[in-house]
């Protein structure tokens, strides 16, 4: 959620043809990279992205350190990059610490989540895959809805904010930054599915952090800035020009501001509702192996706030050190709210102190945070069009093979929907800080009854499709009616105020669950968990008669009608001693495998065996305790013990504020050793797998006459 104004055309710091280049020469190269990649993947590695189980889910296999990397990438959004700075710059060094706080708890949450869904779905592909199990048509088709809202919304206005930036330091058309921004990830998405945006992932964090690094040291000893100390003189010289508003004593370097709170208030509950509402990260939790969900992503989370924490802070009190100098682009003209909100503080404060060379790194940060946003968002699209309509109501007999052309088509549609969308947002003249607010209200209801339907048992299919309905109306109405309590009257200035936006996102997040609770004690049931297994059974015959119950199961005339040769997952049986289900740690589908099956119906629940071997589920619960031990931990620290303390009359004294800035910049490396040299160390052996394949054939190749 960024404050941004579109339109607002900046200092050109970089030409138009170098932009151009740039952006369409990092896509050809990204592009050619991957292509590469995948197809080493596929002759030395044996994964093959022309299966729908590797597109969707990477064949369930990623390891830890590539977990980490990617949903770091995929949450490291240009939000934190570039506007956590912007925000430091209007309201001070409060809103760094409570933008990391606001990104982190949400990755942790999603570890026990994903490893819940891997005890009681393991065969899931989607998390809506998952609310159709359980509840049937209706409830899937209002979840479908509020998902591509979410991503949509999300994915755009990341396009419109990139767009933005590229416009403001370039001057380059707009629509053609809009245009050209999806275009490379389409290709690589579409050939590599998910273990390709894993890759991609991995090269955006590689580069993302070391740029992010580069700016925050390049910047800290700049000469004109002077390192930590110089820095913090220069903003206590120039507090009286840059009084701040509703903060203690007007003061840039104190913790007690009412805006930063209010700010960071309202990114945990629109960050929380993009990342649990988005199917992207349900699916990277989906693709990883048993022991790698709960560390993987409880590293990303850790990660992740260090990128607005110690980058916002340099940046934006930088920004506000020299932004009355002649180093700055804009100087002497006054640098205006517009500039500030269309998230130019850093490219200026980089041309200001690294130079032009700076700038063109900047683009490259720019790109790579970008993309990976952008493909993760292909990656949840196209897996809903494919699998959640596709494959459920068009087509259930669809091949694999037939599934995985869809999932090509469906990124291709996605891209051109979500740039004629941004290009629409933009020129039917969007307010971005309006969509900002407006779209926690809009996908917060969805959460709690989703939790719910992998938690509680007695939630009932009734109160999953009417409490985001009734929830939304709620968090609407409360923004609505707060606007108008507090302003006087309700319109596009008085609901982009932040107390509404934020209480409205709280009534659109809490009441659903309340009204979840009422709602189920009418016609109360009780459902049991195994029903998963046995739907994910009957799944695999190609039938949707569970949409209209609440409890769905398969008839035996529904069953006697249905083809038998169809995917099987194999390691559920029907057999409880099976000595094959003992070892096995990753369920596997067996592709169009003639079988007969006994009806899924006719199998009684205490005859159904999980797909994992006791010790493996014992091994899942483990991790699955740990996660919300580690979630708890999370919110304590960054919620209330670090915070709350500080927010009191207190400005930073020079030696707090250094040894704040550099625990943050320490956090910087920290977050770089997690996500991007961990996963080398973690997946050494498939490197040297891949690595050696390669040479041997590079060898053969050259020595034959
Ligand atoms: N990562 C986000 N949503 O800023």
């Amino acid at each position: 959620m960024s404050s941004l104004s579109l339109g607002v055309a900046g200092d050109t710091l970089i030409p138009q043809g170098t932009a151009y280049g740039l952006l369409i020469g990092l896509g050809v190269l990204f592009c050619g990279v991957i292509l590469a990649a995948v197809k080493i993947q596929k002759v030395y590695l044996s994964e093959d992205s022309a299966t729908s189980e590797m597109f969707m889910v990477a064949n369930r296999t990623v390891g830890t350190g590539l977990t980490a990397s990617a949903v770091f990438s995929s949450w490291m959004w240009i939000n934190e990059t570039v506007f956590a700075a912007a925000m430091c710059y209007k309201f001070g060094l409060a809103v760094p610490m409570w933008w990391g706080s606001g990104l982190c708890f949400q990755i942790a949450l999603m570890a026990a989540l994903g490893v819940l869904a891997k005890i009681r779905v393991p065969y899931a592909h989607t998390s809506l895959e998952i609310v159709r199990q359980r509840y049937g048509r209706v409830g899937h088709i209002v979840y479908i809805l509020l998902n591509l809202a979410c991503n949509i919304f999300g994915c755009a206005s990341m396009i419109l904010t990139g767009s933005q930036l590229i416009y403001g330091v370039s001057g380059m058309n707009f629509a053609a930054a809009t245009i050209l921004i999806p275009l490379g990830v389409v290709l690589y998405t579409a050939v590599g599915g998910l273990k390709a945006t894993f890759l991609t992932d991995y090269l955006h964090t590689l580069v993302a952090l070391i740029l992010i690094i580069f700016f925050t040291l390049s910047v800290l000893t700049n000469d004109t800035i002077g390192g930590l100390g110089g820095l913090y003189d220069k903003v206590t010289e120039t507090a009286a020009e840059n009084y701040i508003s509703g903060n203690y004593q007007g003061s840039l370097l104190t913790m007690k501001s009412k805006q930063a709170i209010i700010w960071g208030l309202i990114l945990k509950f629109g960050n929380l509702s993009l990342v649990v509402m988005d199917t992207a990260f349900w699916q990277k939790s989906f693709a990883t192996e048993v022991n790698a969900t709960v560390p993987g992503y409880d590293l990303a989370a850790l990660a992740i706030f260090g990128i607005p924490w110690g980058l916002g802070t340099v940046i934006g009190l930088t920004g506000r050190a020299i932004h009355n100098t002649p180093i700055w682009p804009t100087y002497p003209a006054e640098f205006t709210t517009a500039e500030v909100n269309a998230g130019l503080v850093m490219p200026y404060v980089i041309k200001a102190l690294i130079g032009d060379q700076g700038i063109v790194a900047f683009f490259v940060l720019l790109f790579m945070a970008l993309t990976s946003t952008v493909s993760s968002s292909m990656i949840a699209v196209s897996s809903i069009l494919s699998f959640d309509l596709y494959k459920t109501y068009i087509n259930p007999k669809a091949s694999d093979k037939r599934l995985v052309r869809v999932s090509h088509i469906s990124v291709v549609i996605h891209a051109i929907f979500i740039t004629a969308f941004s290009i629409a947002l933009n020129y039917g003249g969007a307010d971005m800080t309006w969509i900002g607010y407006f779209r926690p209200v809009l996908t917060c209801p969805g959460i709690i009854p989703l939790i719910f339907t992998l938690c509680w048992e007695k939630q009932t299919r009734l109160a999953l499709i009417l409490s985001p309905i009734l929830g939304f109306i709620t968090g609407l109405a409360i923004w609505l009616g707060t606007a108008y309590h507090l302003y006087g009257e309700i319109n596009l200035t008085t609901t982009e105020a932040g107390p509404p936006a934020l209480y409205g996102a709280i009534g659109s997040f809490f009441s659903p669950g309340l009204y979840s609770v009422l709602i189920s004690q009418y016609k109360p049931y009780s459902f049991d968990w195994r029903e998963f297994l046995r739907i994910e059974l009957a799944d695999i015959e190609p039938v949707e008669s569970s949409s209209s119950s609440t409890s769905p199961t398969i008839t035996k005339e529904d069953k006697d009608n249905k083809s038998q040769t169809t995917n099987t997952i194999e390691p559920i049986s029907t057999t409880p001693s099976s000595d094959k289900t003992a070892t096995i740690k990753t369920p596997t589908v067996i592709q169009n495998r003639e079988k007969p099956l006994i009806a899924s119906s006719a199998i009684s629940l205490d005859d159904i065996q999980h797909p994992f071997s006791k010790e493996t589920l014992a091994e899942l619960h483990r991790w699955y305790r740990i996660a919300w031990i580690a979630w708890i931990f999370i919110v304590l620290v960054t919620f209330v013990a670090w915070p709350m303390p500080l927010y009191r009359d207190y400005i930073f004294t020079k030696t707090f504020f250094k040894s704040w800035t550099t625990v943050a910049i320490i956090w910087q490396f920290v977050a770089f050793f997690a996500v991007v040299v961990f996963p080398l160390y973690d997946g050494r052996s498939q490197i040297v797998r891949g690595a050696t394949g390669v040479w041997e054939s590079s060898r053969t190749y050259l020595s034959r006459k």
